[in-house]
């Protein structure tokens, strides 16, 4: 893994038609901790996650990952892990295969796939077809697939649909792992109750706009991530 990268945004924007998914967005993203970008559905962190990854072209602003846009990372697949949605698993392809065929595109040696399917819990399903994988595995398999490249960056877009609590307990481990690696884990939710039993830091965004930042604790003082998220945008009296 090379070195620990911070992300930076700067001024983000991006319109869809009469749409403002986000609007002048400014955030760091310190390494070393696990970072929950939330917020309701449609508030704009699938877009913004999308605009890091260079997969949607701003309108305005820049998100830089270790102070380069993705397009300039020398090794893009070995510097960001990205988990985003659980398409891309050819159905009759193995586990493994899956990820040996993405290995053999980034240039990983195929110990690294074993060494994923034991991180992630999978190992003993990777025998088998994905077409026959529950939410969770799929899950699972999509997040051993961003770690393949032994990446420094992390980014996951909602991590725990189809977790059951003890899948939730245990991608808490595993995060908490990676951070304490000087990893950089950035993690997209809409479940704010489940966002804050795994993250340390909080980004929460409303209406494209970023409406509190900062640790866990100083957000909530004591009370829930829902609590705090109500009052920020004025839903509570
Ligand atoms: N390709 C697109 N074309 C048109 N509108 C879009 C497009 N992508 C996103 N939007 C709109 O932009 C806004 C922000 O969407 P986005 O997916 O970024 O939110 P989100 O916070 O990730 O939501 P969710 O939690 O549901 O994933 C929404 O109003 C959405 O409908």
């Amino acid at each position: 893994m090379s070195l620990p990268h911070r992300l930076e945004c700067r001024g983000l924007a991006k319109r869809f038609g009469p749409v403002d998914a986000v609007t002048d967005l400014s955030f760091d993203v310190e390494p070393g901790r696990v970072t929950g970008f939330l917020g309701p559905n449609g508030s704009g962190k699938t877009t913004t996650l999308r605009m890091l990854l260079g997969l949607v072209r701003p309108d305005a602003g820049t998100a830089l990952i270790g102070g380069r846009a993705y397009r300039d990372l020398a090794e893009p697949a070995r510097t960001v892990g990205a988990a985003l949605e659980d398409t891309g698993f050819h159905p009759a392809r193995t586990g493994r295969d899956h990820l040996r065929v993405y290995a053999a595109m980034i240039g990983c040696p195929d110990d690294r796939v074993e060494a994923v399917l034991e991180l992630t819990g999978i190992a003993d399903a990777a025998h088998r077809r994905t077409d026959g994988y529950s939410t969770g595995m799929r899950r699972r398999l999509n997040l051993a697939t961003a770690l393949l490249g032994d990446p420094p960056v992390l980014v996951l877009d909602e991590p725990t649909n189809g977790l059951d609590p003890e899948g939730i307990a245990w991608l808490r481990r595993l995060l908490r792992g990676l951070a304490a690696e000087s990893r950089t884990v950035l993690v997209a939710s809409h479940v704010l109750s489940e966002a804050e039993r795994l993250v340390d830091d909080v980004l929460v965004m409303h209406h494209g706009k970023l409406v509190a930042a900062g640790t866990l604790a100083a957000i909530t003082g004591g009370d829930t991530l829902e609590h705090a998220f109500l009052q920020r945008i004025g839903a509570l009296a």
